[in-house]
């Protein structure tokens, strides 16, 4: 079995219920603290997309596990929002929220959070509204191939990626993990926008039964992978695990937040 056959397989016993009470609730999304990680992650995503630059026809977001909050800030800029996981068990998850269906997790106060630094008076059940008519397919992934959504999106056709906790948790080491990077931000144009969001120095975390391994990057390294990948860093952030935010359900020392663009060059 190759490793990235035994990735895979790890994967199988992913929870994504367990997964989502290990990191989207309360201390880690704990919006009455400015200090929390998610609300850092959200104020990111906001100030970069605020600068009116990311937008396009496209946005395709790699890795979306069972989250949706890593868009409520870029989807606003596109018409269409393509979102894609490698478990249908991820897949089944969005898709079950984009149609509201009962017993699916509550994203509403992130909604609250990202439409208060937006300023805009506007309510949040009008956002999760526009969000869920903007996602037009939940497909699958794989970052592992040249073409990680197969034929469902051409390469070099997307105007803006974005992808949050996904590459260092299924690459088994920086040779893969740099091969999936250029797999990835080979889905855009030149000159397209890319979101990135993921952990610094993790080795595993939890989603139920499964214990899922990750390859423990740093800041230095994931902005050589993005040279590597010719994309030009346009942002790059990191947050400090607090010991309040460290829960027991992974590793994690901190948080990076990249917005990079491809190079024109092509
Ligand atoms: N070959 C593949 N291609 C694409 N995706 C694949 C592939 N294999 C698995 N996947 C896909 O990748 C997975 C993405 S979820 C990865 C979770 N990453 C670690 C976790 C995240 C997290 C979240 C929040 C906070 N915080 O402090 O707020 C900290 C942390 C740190 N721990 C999963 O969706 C799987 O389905």
């Amino acid at each position: 079995m190759s490793s990235i056959q035994a990735v895979a397989e790890s994967y199988k016993v992913f929870n994504p219920r367990a997964y989502l009470q290990n990191n989207y609730v309360p201390p880690r999304a704990d919006f009455s603290s400015e200090d929390s990680v998610m609300c850092w992650k959200l104020r990111r995503l906001h100030e970069a997309c605020a600068k009116g630059e990311i937008k396009g026809h496209t946005l395709v977001d790699i890795g979306s596990g069972p989250t949706i909050y890593q868009l409520l800030s870029a989807f606003e800029h596109f018409q269409e929002v393509i979102m894609t996981d490698y478990l249908e068990i991820n897949r089944q998850e969005l898709k079950m929220w984009l149609n509201n269906e009962p017993g699916v997790f509550d994203w509403s106060p992130y909604f609250e959070y990202v439409c208060k630094l937006e300023g805009k008076g506007e309510s949040w059940k009008e956002k999760q509204k526009r969000l869920r008519e903007c996602v037009s397919r939940v497909i699958p992934v794989d970052i592992h191939q040249s073409s990680p959504l197969g034929r469902e999106v051409a390469s070099g056709s997307i105007d803006c990626l974005v992808s949050s906790f996904c590459l260092e948790a299924c690459s088994p080491s920086l040779v893969a993990f740099h091969k999936a990077l250029e797999n990835v931000v080979g889905l855009l144009k030149p000159q397209g926008h890319f979101l990135w969001i993921g952990a610094l120095e993790e080795s595993y975390y939890l989603a139920g039964e499964a214990r899922l391994s990750v390859l423990p990057v740093t800041e230095d390294m994931v902005k050589k992978a993005l040279s590597k990948a010719k994309c030009v860093v346009r942002e790059f952030s990191t947050y400090s695990m607090t010991p309040s935010m460290k829960v027991g359900v992974d590793d994690v020392s901190g948080i990076f937040f990249a917005w990079a663009q491809k190079d024109a060059a092509k």
